[in-house]
Formats: C-alpha cells, sequence, structure tokens
C-alpha cells in the first residue's frame, strides 16, 4: 500500500459549454448555456445513468466527453490526467469510446463489418496490420456475434446484430470508459434487454464504466449505479440508484420519476406534472430555472439561485434543502 488515493476514471471539473447562437439574421449573437457548470466524479465500474428532458444538455456533455466539442470552461480528467489540451484530445481519451443511439445509422452501409469494426485500428495504425482480422474476429467472440459476419454488410443483419457490431467497434481499442446515448431506443423491446444484458456482463468481464444517456428511467433504474438529473445545463440532482427511485428530493426528478412510475395502461406514460414547456435556454427563467415548473416553489425560488448541497444522500440544488 502506497498510501495514494486512487483518482476517479472519470472526472469533469466546473465544464460549461456556450454556444453563441443568433436567433435572426440581423440580431446579435447570444450565449446559449448548453452545460453551466458540471462537476462530476464517476469511479471504475460504475454506470452513472443521465437522464432528463429534450434539450438538458446530456449530449453536448457527452460530445465533451468523447472530445468531439471542447468545452467553453472547465476541465475533463480520465484516471486524473487531462483527458483535452489545447482544444484537442490527448492520448488517454482514446480510452473513451462511445455506443450511439441508432445502429442503422451510425454503421456505413457500403463497408463490411471487418472493415467497419477495425476502422479505429486503421485510424490510430495500433498493432500489426496482419493481426487486425485476428483482433476482430475476438472481439465479435465476445459481443457474441458469428465470426462469419466478419464479411457481411450491415443490411445483413437485425437490429440486435448491428447494435454488437456497435459495441465491438467501440471495444475494439479496448476503453475504460463507454458513454452509451440511449443505447436500446432504436431496437426491437424483445431485443432491448439482451444488449442491456450484454453490456453488463462486458462491465464486469472487461472492467468498463458507463455514462448511459436514456429518457428510458425503467433502463437506468435496472442497470445504472448512480442517476444524474440534468435541467437546463446542470445536474440538479445525483445520488446512487436506489435512492433516487426511493426518496428523489428534487422536483423535477419527482416529475421525471412520476411520469413512469404511474403507468395508466392503455393511455401511455401520464403526465408528468411538469405542466408548461421546456424554457427558452437563451433567456433562462431567474432564480432556480426550474421555479414556473415547480409544484413546489415558493419565496426565494424566483429570485435566488438555489443552494448547492453535498450529503449522506448525493447531490442536490433546490432551495427546499436549505
Ligand atoms: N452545435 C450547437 N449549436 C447551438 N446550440 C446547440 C448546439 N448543440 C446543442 N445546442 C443547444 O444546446 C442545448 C442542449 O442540447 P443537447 O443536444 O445537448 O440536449 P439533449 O439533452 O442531449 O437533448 P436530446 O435528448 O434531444 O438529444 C439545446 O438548447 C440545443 O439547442
Amino acid at each position: 500500500m502506497t498510501g495514494e488515493t486512487v483518482p476517479p476514471v472519470l472526472e469533469m471539473r466546473d465544464v460549461t459549454k456556450t454556444f453563441m447562437i443568433r436567433r435572426g439574421i440581423f440580431s446579435p449573437k447570444q450565449p446559449l448555456h448548453a452545460v453551466n457548470g458540471i462537476s462530476l466524479k464517476i469511479e471504475k465500474g460504475d454506470v452513472l445513468g443521465l437522464v432528463g428532458e429534450s434539450g438538458c444538455g446530456k449530449s453536448t456533455l457527452a460530445k465533451m466527453l468523447l472530445g468531439l466539442e471542447p468545452p467553453t470552461t472547465g476541465e475533463i480528467f480520465i484516471d486524473g490526467e487531462p483527458a483535452y489540451q489545447g482544444g484537442s484530445r490527448t492520448a488517454v481519451a482514446r480510452r473513451i469510446q462511445p455506443i450511439f443511439q441508432d445502429p442503422y445509422s451510425s454503421l456505413n452501409p457500403r463497408k463490411t463489418i471487418g472493415s467497419i469494426v477495425s476502422l479505429p485500428l486503421r485510424v490510430h495504425k495500433v498493432g500489426d496490420p496482419l493481426s487486425w482480422r485476428k483482433s476482430v474476429e475476438d472481439i465479435l467472440d465476445i459481443v457474441g456475434l458469428p465470426r462469419r459476419v466478419y464479411d457481411s454488410y450491415p443490411n445483413q443483419l437485425s437490429g440486435g446484430q448491428r447494435q454488437r457490431v456497435a459495441i465491438a467497434r467501440a471495444l475494439i481499442m479496448k476503453p475504460e470508459i463507454v458513454i452509451c446515448d440511449e443505447p436500446t431506443s432504436a431496437l426491437d423491446v424483445s431485443v432491448q434487454s439482451q444488449i442491456l444484458n450484454l453490456l453488463m456482463d462486458l462491465r464486469e468481464e472487461l472492467g468498463l464504466t458507463y455514462v448511459l444517456i436514456s429518457h428510458n428511467l425503467a433502463v437506468v433504474e435496472h442497470i445504472a449505479t448512480k442517476v444524474a438529473v440534468m435541467y437546463l445545463g446542470r445536474i440538479v440532482e445525483e445520488t446512487d440508484t436506489a435512492t433516487l427511485f426511493e426518496k428523489a428530493r428534487h422536483p423535477y426528478t419527482e416529475a421525471l420519476l412520476g411520469s413512469v412510475l404511474t403507468p395508466e395502461p392503455g393511455l401511455g406514460v401520464p403526465d408528468s406534472g411538469l405542466g408548461i414547456a421546456f424554457p427558452n435556454p437563451i433567456n433562462p427563467p431567474s432564480g432556480c430555472t426550474f421555479h414556473p415548473r415547480c409544484a413546489k416553489a415558493f419565496g426565494p425560488c424566483s429570485v435566488k439561485a438555489p443552494p448547492k448541497i453535498n450529503d449522506a444522500d448525493g447531490h442536490v440544488e433546490c432551495h427546499l434543502y436549505a
């Protein structure tokens, strides 16, 4: 024992992403804070579920983790080392790979599976070219695909098999962290659980850490170890999965959970109680940005930013707990 503390496998320190956008051709550019000061620590083996409505900043956060968008401010670390410097990826950033939602559009239809899965090896010139076929075949075994698909094209495979190809492509670089952006939402319900089980088996076998972006809270409850709830570019609540589903604290989390935990047969997803639409991110509400939609809003909510509370139950940003 050296007594040194092990850094989190992935860490974001006060990360922001601001887009300067124009609402009309003659109007001046205005800032849109897509991600607004996020700090996160993810330990090895964690599955962090990232949830929130469309437009809250989940994809922007994922793109920054993958180095596809540089943060405007703040830093991202992998195993304690800066993942991006001067706006470009460092060597450590290879340790993080994505699996996207739609295996139909994310796989090039004109390339064979062998060519698709080996692409990262060819781009990054990893190892001896003569070993690439073997590496691909090994990874096909791991994701449960027959080796004969090496010479097949994506349209010859089922949706579930294509998602396995996407997983193989993400794993061929032996990453430590995989960003799964809605990994099952484009798949038939019957195949979804097979892919989720595969992801969980791979986490165990390969020691992977996941960031799971999903609209489907049932999926998050099933496989995430921790959940971060995003609202208008901020993480408003973060805690372990069991605590979140038993005793959510933020009224926004309660409303999100309410929309799936009380399904009415034949009536689809019930009203989540959120009332008015998602606010305009260019001109966010004052005080707590959730206050106009919050059933529990009171005095300070419309005037003061909420306190950031970190305690035994996790992190919550809400005046109710001040
Ligand atoms: N390249 C960009 N230029 C300008 N604004 C952007 C850009 N990318 C995202 N945004 C804005 O940033 C905010 C967050 O978008 P983002 O796509 O990250 O949300 P999201 O939670 O992933 O939504 P979804 O679930 O629909 O993908 C939105 O208001 C979006 O319009």
